[in-house]
């Protein structure tokens, strides 16, 4: 076996070369910033960044692991990026929550976020200028978030991307261990979805409800002998210790999230794209404005109807479905479905998100 000093001495001459290489991409990164200003284009190109990392995922020949692969990668890009231009990515916060968490994994660590506390501040806030948002969509466990997909429909953005995130629950803590713990905190859906870890584990703690995970998590730094319910990215943005990871109940809980932007993406070649609608009250204006994405054999993966305000219970539907609208069946099939309704809208088309 070869000695540590060795050892490291070959891995300081790697990352030196891994710095140049890095530099030289740089370089090559502000040669693109001069013709995107020029050309005027984006500087944040969601479809490069996927095929990119897609290539990358392909190639790796290990040990380095996929996940790895994508956040190194994620990481660097994100730097980079942000030699050409800083880009700032509003969220559903507060800091550590878990839109936090999906617009860092979505982003890259390098990019500048900033929370607002209500889906209506957010959408607010692109109507007024900001360029780049986060918001949550559907959880596999508790079904669609009605807030935004009521301003979706009024939106003048785009969707330009998504983001799933497992939605995994840790009992953190300034204390460093649980048997210092007497009150926990945590969101009311977060407390329920621990129900069983916390009866087994802590069965005599006081749980007390909050806004959010990452406003218990926030709070429990200041106080002694409490925890909260809250991810592990939570922990990390305030500095506590995790007493306990994976507590949930259900494993399979999942959050999907939304990006939002100015322009819709080229297309990947995997892509999706979301419409919302509304047709007349009569026999079969469903099942007509839906046969379309059928007849083009066009996958839908949601649909969900919401309550138009104003005009107590009529409908209007929100449609994901695969396919690019630059896509000539999709641009078909949208013609079709548009001639059977009252209101339609394309909310976007973007690269699909392959690790769900
Ligand atoms: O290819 C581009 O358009 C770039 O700006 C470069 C780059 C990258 O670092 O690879 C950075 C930002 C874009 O979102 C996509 C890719």
């Amino acid at each position: 076996m070869r000695e540590l000093e060795e050892l490291r001495k070959e891995i300081d001459e790697l990352d030196k070369k891994l710095l140049d290489i890095l530099n030289r991409r740089a370089q090559i990164v502000l040669q693109i910033r001069d013709w995107k200003i020029k050309n005027n284009y984006p500087t944040f190109d969601p479809s490069r960044e996927k095929e990119l990392l897609d290539r990358l995922v392909k190639e790796n020949k290990g040990p380095l692991d996929k996940d790895a692969v994508i956040g190194i990668f994620k990481t660097i890009i994100s730097y980079l990026r942000s030699l050409e231009k800083e880009i700032e990515v509003l969220y559903l916060g507060p800091e550590g929550s878990f839109t936090h968490q999906a617009a860092v994994k979505f982003f890259g660590e390098g990019s500048k976020f900033k929370p607002l506390l209500l889906v209506e501040d957010i959408f607010k806030s692109l109507e007024e200028g900001a360029e780049y948002a986060v918001v949550p969509i559907e959880n596999s466990l508790e079904g669609t978030v009605g807030s935004t997909m009521d301003l979706l429909a009024i939106t003048t953005k785009k969707v330009i991307g998504e983001v799933y995130l497992d939605v995994k629950h840790s009992l953190i803590s300034f204390e460093d261990s649980i048997d210092k713990i007497r009150k926990v905190y945590s969101h009311p859906q977060a407390l329920a979805q621990c129900k069983k870890w916390l009866r087994q584990n802590l069965p005599n703690v006081e749980e007390i409800p909050t806004s959010s995970t990452s406003f218990a998590a926030k709070l429990v730094k200041e106080e002694r002998g409490s925890a909260a319910i809250a991810s592990n990215f939570a922990a990390n943005i305030f500095g506590l210790n995790i007493l306990a990871e994976n507590i949930q109940d259900f494993w399979n809980n999942k959050t999907r999230f939304l990006v939002l932007g100015r322009e819709i993406p080229k297309p990947t070649g995997k892509d999706k794209t979301s419409i919302i609608f509304s047709v007349k009250h009569q026999a079969g204006a469903l099942y007509r404005a839906l046969r379309p994405l059928h007849d083009f054999g066009l996958n839908m993966t949601l649909i969900q109807s919401r309550p138009v305000p104003a005009k107590p219970f009529e409908y209007r539907f929100f449609v994901d479905f695969q396919g690019h609208i630059e896509d000539e069946k999709v641009s078909c099939a949208l013609e079709k479905i548009k001639e059977e309704c009252i209101d339609f809208k394309v909310l976007g088309s973007y690269p699909e998100a392959n690790d769900f």
